[in-house]
């Protein structure tokens, strides 16, 4: 980093979470916006789309372009499952940190792109949520499980996301297995009579996912035990929820020379 100021590159700009993460930078006074990069609207100016900033910061479709015609410190990426992978390796390709949000990354996506930042000595972060109360969420699960180790997930959003199950039921799924020896819940002969009706099965764990209308990104942990339920919920109703964790992996980002997966780990 040059100065204090980090310039930053926005993959997904035009998307529901890439124009709030544009107003964020925008109005964060250490971050310097240097372009924009989505499918629609390559060639013109944030200030010529509606409902962006009036800023004259240029929008590409090409990533490789936009790098090569701006300095970049850090790239925020929030696309796709098919294209965020790409977008993270053209940043390090181009000696530029990524912060991702994008979820649909495999345990081996996570492996081979932790070897690509280590080998470039480039800080990463992937967090498949940038909420705090999501981040506290996932915690107080993991402590939660090593009690009540019966366990299922369900997560509920919008009717326009592409994966499922979420990252967050994923990496939370994953942070109880931490404490979590791998077991099959309920009935031992029990029968799914219409397929799917038992949610998808991680080590034993049920994970569910309701897509709807008016829904934005809602989770709840439920934990039986004998006599007792248990059920730890979050609920980001508003997207600027992830702003600041976006922000904090940002800056974070600068400092680090290896990919961490998951804000947990850069949260004091
Ligand atoms: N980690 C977190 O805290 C959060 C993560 N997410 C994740 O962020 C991602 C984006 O979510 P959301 O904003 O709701 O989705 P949207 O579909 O609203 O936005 C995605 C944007 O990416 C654009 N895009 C697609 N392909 C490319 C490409 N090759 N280059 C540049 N831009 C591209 C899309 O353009 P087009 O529509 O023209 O294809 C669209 O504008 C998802 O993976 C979601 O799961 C969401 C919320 C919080
Ligand atoms: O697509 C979304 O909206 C969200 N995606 C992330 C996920 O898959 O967990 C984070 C949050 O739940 C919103």
């Amino acid at each position: 980093m040059s100065n204090s100021i980090i310039k930053v590159a926005i993959t997904g700009a035009g998307g529901k979470m890439g124009m709030e993460a544009v107003k964020m930078v925008t109005s964060t006074p250490h971050f310097q916006l240097v372009a924009g990069i989505d499918t629609q609207n390559g060639g013109k100016l944030f200030s010529e789309i509606p409902g962006m900033p009036n800023v004259d910061v240029p929008m590409y479709t090409d990533l490789h372009k936009a790098f090569s015609e701006h300095e970049c410190d850090v790239l925020i990426d929030l696309t796709n499952p098919k294209f965020g992978r790409k977008h993270m390796e053209i940043a390090f390709e181009h000696g530029v940190r990524p912060v991702v949000g994008t979820t649909g990354f495999t345990e081996k996506d996570v492996e081979e792109l932790s070897a690509i930042a280590e080998e470039k000595a480039l800080g990463a972060i992937i967090a498949p949520n940038f909420a705090i109360g999501a981040i506290l969420m996932m915690k107080f699960s993991q402590m939660a499980a090593k009690y009540l180790p019966d366990v299922e997930i369900i997560e509920m959003h919008h009717d326009r996301k592409l994966d499922a199950p979420s990252g967050t039921a994923i990496k939370t799924a994953q942070l109880i297995s931490e404490v979590r020896e791998p077991k099959q819940q309920g009935h031992e002969d029990e029968k799914e009579e219409l397929p799917g009706a038992k949610g998808a099965d991680y080590q034993g764990m049920r994970i569910h996912s309701v897509r709807l209308p008016g829904l934005v990104a809602h989770q709840e942990v439920i934990f039986g035990g004998i006599g007792q339920t248990l059920t730890i919920r979050h609920d980001s109703i508003d997207r600027t929820s992830f702003m600041p964790g976006i922000r904090l992996a940002v800056e974070t980002a600068m400092k680090l020379d290896v990919l961490v997966y998951g804000l947990e780990n850069i949260i004091e």
